[in-house]
């Protein structure tokens, strides 16, 4: 079923909501990186490890109960954050590479 040409004024409304809802997403994940990145050279010029599991299980827990308070699937949170962990950890390795 294709979506209607004239679709309701609701639905226009949601959708508008939904996408400023995404730029803002885009917005703090591009901050969030900045943050992580300079993360990622601390670490380089340090020796530490790209990953840190002991950190990572603290967010896991945090994140969970947030979205619990938040009526948000914890699990989808739990996936949420350990997409964007792994991206983090793989662009730490990387300035490891290259500067460690
Ligand atoms: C950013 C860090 O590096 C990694 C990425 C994390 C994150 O994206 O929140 C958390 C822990 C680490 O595995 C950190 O150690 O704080």
């Amino acid at each position: 079923m294709s979506a209607p040409a004239d679709p309701p004024a609701e639905l226009l409304d949601l959708r508008a909501s939904i996408d400023n809802i995404d730029a803002a997403l885009v917005y703090l994940l591009a901050e969030r990186f900045r943050c992580t990145q300079r993360v990622g050279h601390l670490k380089a010029q340090q020796g530490l490890p790209p990953a840190d599991p002991d950190r990572e299980a603290q967010q896991i827990a945090r994140l969970r109960a947030l979205a619990e308070s938040a009526d948000l699937d914890p699990a989808f949170a739990e996936k949420f954050l350990a997409f964007v962990v792994e991206e983090v950890i793989r662009h730490h390795r990387a300035i490891a590479d290259q500067e460690g």
